[in-house]
Order: C-alpha cells, then sequence, then structure tokens
C-alpha cells in the first residue's frame, strides 16, 4: 500500500490493488484521492478508469464475513459466497471467525443518464473492497479502518468547509455521539398525502445511516408545533441544522419561530435549514435542486436528502411582511388574487395531493375574480439586476470553490454582528430544556407501533410550558417607510383591477410551479409577477399552462417585475392574502427583500 502526502487533488492519498475472484487477468487499482475514489481497471493489458467523486459519496462502513450456517457448503447449491459477499458489523456475534477478511463498504449516489428519458437520476453505487492480505482478521481490518478513516476525514472536512466551521473546534474533534454532531429533524405526519412517517423510516434514516450522521427526532402534533419548538428551545444543540421533513408549511414555522427569538441572528448565522418533500406544494425543496441543477422530479426525496448529507451551506434570501397587524419572514412567495385563492380554497382537496391546485385552478378560471387596488413597488433597474445576477454566481462559485480548496471567505452574514450578550438567555432556555419531558416516538399519536431507531438518535417531544402564546417579532428591521407614510415619489404606481400580484424569492413556489425562471436562491430580488384586469381567459389559461415550464412569463398581459420592495392595498374584498402558503388577514401590507439572511443545504453542482 502506497500513502503519499502530495497537496495535488490528483494524486492518491491512499492506493491498494484489488483483484476480482470471478474474473480472471482483472486488476483493479483503486486510489483514493481529494475528489474521490479512482477506480482504474486492467484486463487482458486494457485500462479503464472511472472516478468515483467525493461529492456522490455520503458515508462507508467497515464489515466482516457473516458465519454460514453449518449446513450450508461454500461448494454446494444454496450457497452464494461466490457472488455477494455476506456481512455484518463488526461487533455482530454472527461474524464468521473462519474468515480473515475485512471489507469495506463505500456510498455513492451518482449521477446516470437516464435511458428513457432525455435526463440524468441519482443511483445508489455501492464499492466493496475486500482486504486480505494479512493472515489475521484483526490486521485486515486495521487496513480497512484506515481507508474508511481517511475516506470519512476528507467528506468531514467537505461538509464542514461548507458550513464554514472551525474544523479543529467543530465537527473533528467532539465525539461523535456530541450533541454539535447531530441534526434536528421536524416531521409533519399530516404534511401533503401524510406519507412522511414511512418516507422517514424507509428512506431518509437509511441513508443517514450510511453517513453515519446522528439525528433527534420531534414529530409535529399540531399547527404550530414546529414554531413553538424553534422558539423555545436550545437551537444550539443541532449545530448541523434543522431538517424539515414536510412542507413549506413547516418551514415557513421554523423560520418565523427562530425570528421570535430574541437571539434571531446567531440562530441563522449558526443553522442551516434542509427539506425533504413531503408536502403537496414543495416549492423549496425544488428550487434548492432547481438551483443546483439536481434531477429532483425522478427522486425528489432522494435528491433532497442528498443535497442535504453532501450539503453546502447556501445563502437564501428572505422576504420581510409587514401589515398593520402582523409581520411575518416568507422564504417563498407573498400572494394576492388567483394563484392565493387556489392555494387556500383547494385546501378542501388536500386528500389529492399536488393535483389539487390544478383542479382548482381550472374552476378559478371559469369563476375569475377581479380585485381593486394600488401596486407601488421600488423596481430594480435591468444594469442592477445584471450586477446582481453576477453576484449571485459569483457567491456560488466561492461556495463552491471553497469546499475544494478549504481556504477562507466572509459569510453572507458577516456584516451582522454577533449577539454574545445572549449566552445568558441561551443557558436559561437550556436549563428549561433539560427537565422537559422525552417521549418515544410511538406515543405520539402514531399510526405505528415501532419505528426504526438509529444509534445515538433521540425522539424528542415539546413539553407543555413552550406554549406560550406571548410572542414578540423580532428579526431585521424595514429598511423602507412606514405603513402609515407615503411611498417614496421614485416608486412606480399601479391602480385598478388586478387578477393577481404573486411575489416570489425562489423559482418554484410547487415542484411543478416553475413561476420564477430567472430567479435564484439569493439574488437579493422579489419577483413580482403581475396579471392586470383585462387579460383574455385564454392567455390567463395560457398563463396557468405555462407556469410548469417557466413558459408563462411569455404570455401577453402577465408582467414579471424585479423589485427590491412592493406595498399592495387591496381596495375590494373576496380574495386572499397569502404568505407561503398560511392565509392572513385581509388589509394592506408591504413586502422589502432581505437579502441571504437564512442558509440551506444544497449540493455542490454546475449553475443552471
Ligand atoms: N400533527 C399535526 N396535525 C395537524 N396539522 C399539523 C400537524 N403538524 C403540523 N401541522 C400543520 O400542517 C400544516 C401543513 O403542513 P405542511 O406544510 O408540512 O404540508 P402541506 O401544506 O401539505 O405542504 P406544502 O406547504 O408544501 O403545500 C402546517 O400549517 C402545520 O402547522
Amino acid at each position: 500500500m502506497a500513502v503519499n502526502d502530495d497537496e495535488s487533488p490528483m494524486n492518491p492519498i491512499l492506493e491498494e490493488t484489488f483483484y476480482i475472484l470471478s474474473k480472471k487477468n482483472c486488476v483493479y487499482k483503486v486510489k483514493l484521492l481529494k475528489v474521490g475514489i479512482c477506480l482504474q481497471k486492467e484486463r487482458n493489458g486494457l485500462l479503464t478508469s472511472e472516478i468515483v467523486l467525493l461529492d456522490d459519496i455520503i458515508g462507508s462502513r467497515c464489515m466482516r464475513s457473516k458465519r454460514r450456517a453449518s449446513d450450508n457448503c461454500v461448494c454446494g447449491p444454496t450457497s452464494n459466497f461466490k457472488s455477494d459477499p455476506q456481512v455484518v458489523d463488526l461487533n455482530s456475534l454472527d461474524g464468521d471467525e473462519n474468515d480473515i477478511s475485512a471489507y469495506l463498504y463505500i456510498y455513492a449516489y451518482i449521477l446516470k443518464n437516464f435511458k428513457m428519458k432525455s435526463g440524468k437520476k441519482r443511483e445508489r453505487m455501492t464499492i466493496t473492497l475486500r482486504f486480505r492480505s494479512y493472515d489475521r482478521f484483526e490486521d485486515n481490518m486495521r487496513e480497512a479502518q484506515k481507508w474508511r478513516n481517511a475516506l470519512s476525514h476528507l467528506i468531514l472536512m467537505r461538509r464542514a468547509a461548507s458550513q464554514l466551521l472551525d474544523l479543529d473546534e467543530k465537527f473533528l474533534h467532539s465525539p461523535r455521539s456530541s450533541s454539535i454532531n447531530k441534526l434536528l429533524i421536524i416531521l409533519n405526519p399530516r404534511s401533503g398525502m401524510c406519507k412522511a412517517r414511512d418516507i422517514y423510516q424507509q428512506k431518509f434514516v437509511p441513508l443517514l445511516m450510511e453517513a453515519d450522521i446522528p439525528f433527534d427526532l420531534h414529530v409535529t402534533r399540531f399547527h404550530n408545533d414546529a414554531r413553538q419548538l424553534i422558539r423555545s428551545s436550545n437551537l444550539y444543540q443541532w449545530q448541523r441544522g434543522i431538517i424539515v421533513m414536510g412542507g413549506d408549511g413547516i418551514m415557513y414555522e421554523i423560520l418565523n419561530g427562530i425570528m421570535e427569538r430574541l437571539d434571531w441572528h446567531r440562530a441563522l448565522e449558526n443553522l442551516t435549514l434542509g427539506i425533504i418533500p413531503c408536502g403537496s406544494g414543495n416549492g423549496l425543496a425544488k428550487s434548492i435542486s432547481y438551483s443546483c441543477n439536481e434531477p429532483f422530479d425522478e427522486n425528489p426525496v432522494l435528491v433532497s436528502s442528498l443535497n442535504i448529507l453532501c450539503g453546502i451551506k447556501a445563502p437564501l434570501d428572505l422576504m420581510r411582511f409587514e401589515s398593520k397587524s402582523k409581520t411575518v419572514f416568507s422564504f417563498l412567495s407573498v400572494g394576492w388574487g388567483l394563484i392565493a385563492d387556489i392555494d387556500i380554497e383547494s385546501e378542501r382537496l388536500r386528500v389529492l395531493g399536488s393535483p389539487r391546485f390544478t383542479i382548482w385552478s381550472l374552476a378559478r378560471i371559469i369563476g375569475l375574480r377581479k380585485n381593486e387596488g394600488r401596486l407601488s413597488f421600488l423596481r430594480i433597474s435591468d444594469e442592477k439586476l445584471q450586477g446582481k445576477v453576477h453576484r449571485e454566481n459569483l457567491t456560488a462559485t466561492l461556495t463552491r470553490s471553497f469546499s475544494d480548496c478549504l481556504t477562507d471567505f466572509s459569510s453572507p452574514l458577516s456584516s451582522y454582528r454577533s449577539l454574545n450578550q445572549l449566552d445568558s438567555l441561551n443557558l436559561e432556555t437550556k436549563e428549561r430544556l433539560d427537565h422537559s419531558r422525552r417521549d418515544s416516538f410511538h406515543s405520539l399519536c402514531s399510526r405505528k407501533s415501532t419505528y426504526l431507531s438509529a444509534h445515538e438518535s433521540d425522539y424528542l417531544s415539546l413539553s407543555d410550558d413552550c406554549n406560550n402564546s406571548n410572542t414578540q417579532m423580532f428579526g431585521p428591521p424595514s429598511q423602507i417607510p412606514a405603513l402609515t407614510q407615503p411611498v417614496p415619489p421614485h416608486w412606480t404606481v399601479y391602480e385598478g383591477e388586478f387578477v393577481m400580484v404573486h411575489a416570489v424569492s425562489v423559482s418554484h413556489i410547487a415542484a411543478d410551479c416553475l413561476i420564477a425562471p430567472d430567479a435564484k436562491m439569493s439574488d437579493s430580488v422579489i419577483w413580482l409577477i403581475v396579471i392586470r384586469a383585462g387579460i383574455s381567459r385564454t392567455h390567463l389559461f395560457q398563463c396557468l399552462i405555462g407556469l410548469s415550464s417557466g413558459a408563462h412569463v411569455n404570455v401577453p398581459g402577465v408582467e414579471v417585475i424585479p423589485v427590491q420592495a412592493f406595498r399592495l392595498e387591496p381596495k375590494s374584498t373576496g380574495s386572499h392574502i397569502v404568505v407561503d402558503g398560511e392565509l392572513l388577514d385581509y388589509e394592506p401590507f408591504q413586502v422589502e427583500i432581505v437579502p441571504g439572511i437564512a442558509s440551506v443545504y444544497s449540493r455542490q453542482g454546475q449553475e443552471k
């Protein structure tokens, strides 16, 4: 075995030759590189090689041979010993003491061309390396562990680098079971078609185990449960981040729960959010995959899970919504008119899942509403927009190259001051949490009685004393004139009847609705989609059909306006005001962009 400390990404860190038992004259040279694993095959003098990228590898595991049943001979007809090795965990009692081999399993999810369509999809690939050069199992296992440790170190460095953490102080030197290594998963069993539990158990937990990431689970029990948990817990115990297994509604609760904390800024700076799509819309999950060119539609849960597990911390713009009665923060959309009405009124068809939106769209076109109002906005000029998009691309490139070269650059939040004085407050919250009740997963009105449990992971339930309704919204203050003041003279004003005004900060408001094709996750732009009354039904129909591909932006009567802020004063009733799917009071409101203040797990990928 060769070990090389050379800094070049293509120089092997470890190198070993492996043979394939079933194929004569076939030799594999396997090299662990900084960029991944190189498999170099030599057969009958012919050399081929393939690199499995580090970005596609989520973890590895050392195993040993499984003890064969006494009546099962290697050469007998029931044996499948020759093809697939039968392996067990290292501390399993089923280990075969007579086999000195040690196995290393490496789990990767690689991009493959999808033959039937002209797209791509992610597929699981397991690389199995069998170590048996030494006479003793312990020595072979030491070799396998050496490979595993080196690979784990590379993966950890990539994860830690992407989260802008101090490698020494955070993950690398902390025990695996330490709380800072954990994710918090918040699961809404009532999301979409109520499949979140099954998805958690059958799809997400196996991936977390392959990636060797411990986690805590909280299952929501009622509306705003997630919001209360976030508002009143010591969030710094989950430094790996918070993962939603649900829809955009739960993410909205989490973000607003954070903004209701005095230490909202520190919490946003420390926590990376992720989402596994289990809801009916899943706009954020799709927008994240779209931004890094990942093939979401083929397997939304797998792709979103990998975005998290191979994740890069990517900045996310928020919108600050303010009305007379409320201030909230949105990561997705603020709507008035047609789409908002469809969102709210189709709620009665929730059991159908996402088709509820299509069905209700048809109903709403037939009974089209016109809403009178006044829309004022601060448009972003074309030159400014070009500059913003360029900066967004630069940030993405920097984020990506950061994970490659491990050099330093500033977080998008670095301009905010850190609120160290709030440490005492967090201590208080921690003490409260330490005394809180802990339930098992299946005590939470569960439909099932057994759940896959992972080593060092906990199932949490909120203690009842967290249900405090006296809350105050903090978060970044407004930068625009108050609602009671007139809008500045350089703002543009549209007055009259509208079919809809819909504002978004990401590309998709649902997995099949590309409402703002040019939007990026942190371009500092609110994309206003405005349809004024007078649009023909044919064009409106074309617009709704075009939403799935983004073609609606070219339909006459549909305006897409990049703005920094806007104000809407409804003058007629009958419609709805909806923020990220939540129905708010029907009253004048204004919205402004808060650039890159939150962060989500994304993936290193090509720009779309
Ligand atoms: N145990 C529960 N029982 C009933 N409602 C719940 C429960 N837990 C959470 N909720 C509420 O369910 C609502 C919908 O949740 P979520 O966003 O996860 O799914 P969705 O609406 O189907 O998806 P999307 O928002 O993507 O359309 C949220 O407002 C949340 O507060």
